[in-house]
């Protein structure tokens, strides 16, 4: 039987001496959508931080693709897409500089790639512009427009909805269902209700796994 895309084993996190969870056992697979769930402060977004290798767990494993992430360090970029709470954009840069080099991380884009990708998050005319002169939620749309460039299969996403108005939620939702059903995978958290749904979709309630 071939390994799962990511596999957490006995997973525990600590904060500040304070244990979040412990003995967490998941596993996504191509196609799968798995939503954490759970209370502010159960450990959503530390959890996320862990499975993208962005932080250590305080105890228990992590393969991706059947190898420890610590010995993906190289290569991690080529597997998974974070794109943390903050927008992660730098506000000197334009929309189109911040995606070329964020992109440059795994697979270089074009300009016209670039143009089209905003153009997808609603961002046509604004290719140019400073992004600290740009709306949270614009700028939200910047950081989002990763996915719809050419991108690694898993997605990490901690509160991708965040500032997004109505249209853009649902046009997001249906961009994250038909990536799982086209075979990627994605772990999200949201305090929002997912309307879009694709097959396999799971959700994980930390607020049942607190330790
Ligand atoms: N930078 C930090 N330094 C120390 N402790 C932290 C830090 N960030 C978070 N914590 C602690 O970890 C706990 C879990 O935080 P985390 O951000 O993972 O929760 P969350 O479930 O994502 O919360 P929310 O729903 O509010 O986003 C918090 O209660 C806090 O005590």
């Amino acid at each position: 039987m071939s390994s799962p895309f990511l596999e957490a084993t006995a997973l525990s996190c600590e904060r500040d001496w304070r244990l979040l969870f412990e003995n967490l056992d998941i596993r996504v697979d191509t196609g799968q959508m798995l939503q954490v769930s759970g209370p502010n402060g159960s450990g959503k977004t530390s959890l996320l931080r862990v499975l993208a290798g962005l932080r250590q767990p305080t105890s228990g494993q992590i393969r991706l693709k059947g190898q420890p992430l610590s010995s993906r360090n190289g290569d991690l970029a080529s597997h998974l897409l974070w794109i943390g709470h903050a927008a992660g954009i730098k506000g000197l840069l334009s929309a189109e500089e911040n995606l070329a080099w964020l992109c440059a991380l795994h697979q270089p884009a074009s300009r016209a790639q670039i143009w089209k990708a905003l153009e997808a998050v609603g961002l046509r005319g604004f290719e140019d512009v400073p992004c600290n002169t740009l709306s949270a939620g614009q700028q939200r749309r910047v950081a989002l427009a990763r996915l719809y460039l050419d991108s690694p299969p898993l997605w990490i996403l901690d509160e991708p909805f965040t500032a997004l108005d109505k249209q853009a939620v649902s046009q997001l939702e249906a961009h994250l269902a038909r990536h799982c059903q086209q075979g990627g995978l994605v772990v999200l958290t949201t305090h929002h209700t997912l309307s879009s749904l694709p097959a396999a979709y799971r959700d994980l309630d930390l607020g049942q796994h607190a330790a």
